[in-house]
């Protein structure tokens, strides 16, 4: 497994090693101890997602707020997704800035998107299945967003507005400036 640290402090690019032969391919998906050894973090994953979208869904751009706040570990078991995090940690030096990655079965390539991070993905192929760790339960009252087109954020989600599909709640979810610079 190889980590390459973004610009943003503590959100990282993770390629694991595979081992090809004549069946096909193995590698290590995650390794706690290998994680955070390359991530200089003690992290501990205590919940799985998957979720499934078709072309042009966009989830996002969503966190858990305060003691609720999660960490995720992010990949594409089918399909390719570009991936972006947001720095919304108070204080950081890059806070408003993202990366945006693309995720797919391909590829095999991880995000991990910090606590204090929004997160959000929209999906470029026909299909994809959405695969993620948490370091913190679910938690709906906790639950925080910011609007996926927020000019301030200027996120290039690489498809025009009439291909995306877009949840009511995400919908209508207000600024990063209304939510982290009140
Ligand atoms: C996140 C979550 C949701 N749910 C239930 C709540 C709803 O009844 C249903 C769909 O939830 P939602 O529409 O919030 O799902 P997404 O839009 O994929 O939300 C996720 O999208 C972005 C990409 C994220 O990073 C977050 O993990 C998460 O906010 O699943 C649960 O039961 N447990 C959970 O952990």
């Amino acid at each position: 497994m190889k980590a390459t640290e973004t610009k943003l402090k503590g959100c990282f690019i993770l390629e694991p090693t595979k081992f090809g032969d004549s069946r096909g391919y193995f590698f290590e998906s995650f390794n706690e101890q290998t994680f955070n050894k390359l991530t200089g973090t003690e992290t501990h994953f205590v919940q799985d997602n998957q979720s499934y979208s078709t072309r042009g869904v966009l989830r996002g751009l969503h966190a858990q707020a305060g003691e609720h706040a999660q960490a995720k570990l992010v990949r594409v078991l089918e399909g390719k997704v570009i991936d972006v995090a947001v720095d919304a940690r108070p204080g950081s030096e890059t806070f408003g800035q993202h990366v945006a990655v693309e995720l797919s079965a391909e590829n095999n390539v991880q995000l991990f998107v910090p606590r204090g991070f929004l997160h959000g993905f929209v999906v470029l192929s026909d299909t994809a299945t959405f695969f993620y760790k948490c370091d913190n339960f679910y938690n709906k009252a906790a639950e925080c967003g910011v609007k996926f087109d927020d000019p301030e954020l200027g996120i290039d989600w690489g498809m025009s507005a009439d291909e995306l599909i877009i949840s009511d709640k995400d919908q209508v979810l207000p600024t990063f400036s209304e939510v982290f610079n009140k």
